[in-house]
């Protein structure tokens, strides 16, 4: 959608390259590339976290990342929008190609890529503000120059908030409830209107009835973004994803396909042993 937007600079524009064709798992329908690593390598001092990746993730779609404790999907997910630069000890070798860029080429700015990938984390952390300035901080930050009010109005229409909370916009976020706190960082990762959005695990401190209103909105998002989510729930991941990668120990990228390929008749016998429980 941001393709678009007048307030996209040339560093930032996202050129969505051709899915290339022949990839014997690769549904053509999936439209085009959002995000594409390319051998992809991740330290942590001595450690590898992950192993040789090479996967491209389609846009406006959900893509699941699965796999077993400590097999690298968070660290992964934390390379599409270089949030492993905190990390001190942390190398990456390889591409992550978003907009036909390398976001580790040194003309990159991470605070720039991270408003066009933003990121929603297990825990719901809204800041000490009020809703307004939750969902308008980003904004701030960035110079926004257009109605503020207005986009974040749209931000949480767009987040399934507005509703609750449309009278309430001068009261703390760390009011509201886990689930409600949720869909504000939600509203707060789309208002700098971002084209990707990488959620880590961010059902998995709330309630069943909070998380199925997360995975709803994770549906209606993906008509405008491209999601990218870690998840532990194996049936979350079939329920709402349209491809699922399968990461197994030692950061290997193991299976990557249609997510009713995956869960009904996997290639490999260790996804199969994985999604069937056998292990992790
Ligand atoms: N900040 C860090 N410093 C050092 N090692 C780390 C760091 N973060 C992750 N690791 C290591 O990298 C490997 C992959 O971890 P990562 O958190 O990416 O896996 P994961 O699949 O997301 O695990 P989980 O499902 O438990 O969250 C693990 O061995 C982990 O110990």
């Amino acid at each position: 959608m941001s393709n678009t937007s007048s307030d996209t600079t040339e560093d930032e524009s996202l050129i969505t390259t051709e899915v290339e064709t022949g990839s014997a798992n690769w549904s053509p329908a999936l439209g085009e590339t959002a995000v594409a690593a390319r051998d992809l390598n991740v330290f942590y001092g001595d450690e590898q976290a992950i192993d040789d990746v090479s996967i491209e993730i389609p846009e406006k779609r959900v893509t699941a990342l699965i796999g077993p404790s400590g097999c690298g999907k968070s660290t992964f997910l934390r390379c599409i929008n270089r949030m492993n630069d905190m990390i001190d000890v942390c190398r990456v070798e390889g591409d992550v190609e978003f907009g036909g860029k390398n976001v580790y080429d040194a003309d990159v700015d991470p605070v720039a890529l991270r408003r066009k990938i933003g990121m929603v984390f297990q825990k719901p952390n809204p800041f000490p503000k009020s809703i307004r300035d939750n969902v308008a901080y980003g904004l701030k930050i960035q110079g926004y120059d257009g109605d503020v009010d207005a986009r974040v109005e749209e931000s949480l229409k767009g987040a399934a908030l507005w509703d609750e909370v449309k009278d309430q916009l001068d009261s703390s976020g760390l009011d509201l409830s886990g689930g409600q706190q949720q869909r504000l960082c939600i509203a707060r990762a789309i208002a700098p209107d971002p084209e990707v959005i990488l959620m880590d695990e961010p059902t998995s401190a709330l309630d069943p009835v909070a998380a199925s209103k997360i995975e709803d909105l994770i549906d209606d998002l993906a008509e405008e973004y491209t999601v990218i989510i870690v998840t532990h729930n194996m049936q979350q991941a079939a329920r709402i994803s349209d491809r699922t990668a399968v990461f197994l120990t030692g950061g290997q990228l193991v299976e990557y396909d249609d997510t009713a390929k995956i869960f009904e008749d996997p290639e490999e016998q260790r996804v199969e042993d994985y999604i069937t429980g056998k292990f992790g």
